[in-house]
């Protein structure tokens, strides 16, 4: 309090008219007035250097949130906002506007694109991070671009831009596909699938919850949440309190998450257990994937065999069904029943397989490889490590059936065509890089 009293005593030192005031150079206001003229000199080179410091360094810039304000950081502004505005327009009044995280990811493009492509407002999110070869997200970037799709540089553990994104949009569904997917590298960072599977789940949904009006939620689990279970095939009803992996038990923490809000706010929840998906501008660290670079590259492929020599075997499902699969769940999706963060009467929460009903092992997904590629795989068949995989998948898909009209179509060898047309198109850096 004294050092402020003493700061408006100088400041009040100064006259309030300098112009009309003739000064004596000797006196001590004049002394003063050349200290402030130096300081001020030195304000604005010390100014310049930071200005240029942070301009050539932008690593050392300023936290995100202070820049934000500013609004120069990856998100805000008004043109910006006109692009998410834009972006989540709807063609008729009867479409949805959908807000799709992980909207750069395999099924996150694909979903949008269709949701698109049919008359839907789409808005993406993605925080494009570096789990695999961020220039493939970049790519499925431009593609969204084109089909009139923004997507957001963001991460879903933001709250104030989720926040901000509704209050731009009045969403009336979310897509939550922005995940630390994989089974084996759960191993290896265990934190970020706490950090995007759990924390970024409860952060986007405390969004949703306040948000007015409520969206209803449809999102990606995994057919991994039955873990150890034997009995097959898997349905909906089967035990999946017994996780093989990290992933698998923070996909099935999300399940639980899912019915606390449900119950609490009133939130119409969906989540669909996705089964191996594959296929064009799929993940480069799904086997499928990574198979086809080794075999075309010479490089010898692991393959696991189950501790009884048994077969490992995945109901591989192609990406086209599961579009068709999170469509419907959007489409069949009820209204939230709440308002404001309170819940107003009970609100629908689902859960179905999307699976092709069909597992293959995995020595003849190889064989089918080899056969599309012309190339033979040079194979190393190495017991299963215990690293949270399990021996096989298998999906009973008749609620999916019944409730969404689910039917998938495509069976392991015509997707896996597709896919190797793709892969070899995009791979050869030819002029048809970003195809469809
Ligand atoms: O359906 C699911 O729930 C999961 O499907 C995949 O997980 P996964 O089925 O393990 O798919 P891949 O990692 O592509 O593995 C496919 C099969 O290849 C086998 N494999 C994998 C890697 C390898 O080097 N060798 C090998 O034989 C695995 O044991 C597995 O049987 C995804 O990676 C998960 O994100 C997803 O949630």
């Amino acid at each position: 309090m004294s050092q402020l009293k003493t700061t408006i005593s100088r400041l009040d030192d100064l006259p309030s008219t300098p112009g009309k005031f003739k000064p004596d150079k000797h006196t001590p206001y004049v002394q003063r007035l050349r200290l402030h003229s130096k300081i001020t000199f030195w304000s604005f080179f010390v100014a310049f250097i930071l200005l240029f410091f942070f301009l050539t360094h932008p690593s050392a810039a300023p936290p995100s949130s202070s820049r934000r304000a500013l609004g120069s950081d990856t998100w805000g502004g008004r043109e910006w906002e006109r692009r998410v505005s834009r972006s989540a327009r709807k063609r008729s009044d009867s479409g949805l506007t959908v807000l799709v995280t992980g909207a750069a990811g395999f099924v996150g493009t694909h979903v949008s694109v269709a949701l698109k492509r049919r008359g839907d407002g789409v808005l993406g999110i993605d925080s494009f991070n570096h789990y695999y070869d961020p220039s493939l997200k970049r790519a499925r970037e431009k593609l969204l671009e084109r089909a009139g799709v923004f997507v957001v540089e963001g991460d879903i553990n933001d709250a104030s831009l989720l926040q901000k994104l509704f209050d731009v949009v009045a969403f009336t569904h979310v897509m939550h596909l922005a995940a630390q997917a994989g089974v084996r590298y759960a191993m290896q960072n265990p934190g970020s699938y706490v950090n995007s599977n759990i924390a970024g789940l409860v952060n986007l949904l405390e969004v949703c919850k306040s948000a007015n009006p409520q969206p209803s939620i449809v999102w990606a689990s995994s057919s991994s949440v039955y873990g150890l279970n034997s009995k097959v095939p898997f349905s909906e009803k089967d035990r999946t309190d017994q996780p093989a992996s990290l992933y698998a038990a923070t996909k099935k923490a999300g399940e639980e998450i899912a019915h606390t809000y449900n119950h609490i706010y009133g939130l119409s929840i969906t989540g669909l257990r996705f089964f191996t998906v594959y296929g064009p501008w799929g993940r480069p660290d799904m086997a499928y994937f990574f198979f086809t670079k080794d075999i075309l590259k010479g490089k010898p492929i692991t393959i696991f065999e189950a501790s009884d020599h048994g077969t490992v075997a995945r109901d591989f499902t192609y990406i086209d069904d599961i579009v068709k699969g999170c469509l419907a769940a959007l489409d069949t999706a009820k209204k939230s029943t709440g308002s404001g963060g309170k819940k107003k009467g009970p609100a629908q929460l689902r859960v179905f397989n999307l699976g092709n009903t069909a597992p293959i092992p995995v020595t003849e997904l190889v064989s089918i490889l080899e056969k599309l590629l012309k190339v033979k795989a040079k194979r190393q068949v190495l017991p299963m490590p215990r690293n949270g995989d399990v021996k096989f998948t298998h999906a009973n898909i008749s609620l999916a059936h019944r409730e969404l009209g689910y039917r998938p179509t495509i069976d392991l060898e015509t997707g896996l065509k597709k896919f190797v047309r793709w892969y070899l198109n995009y791979y050869s850096g030819g002029k048809k890089k970003s195809a469809w």
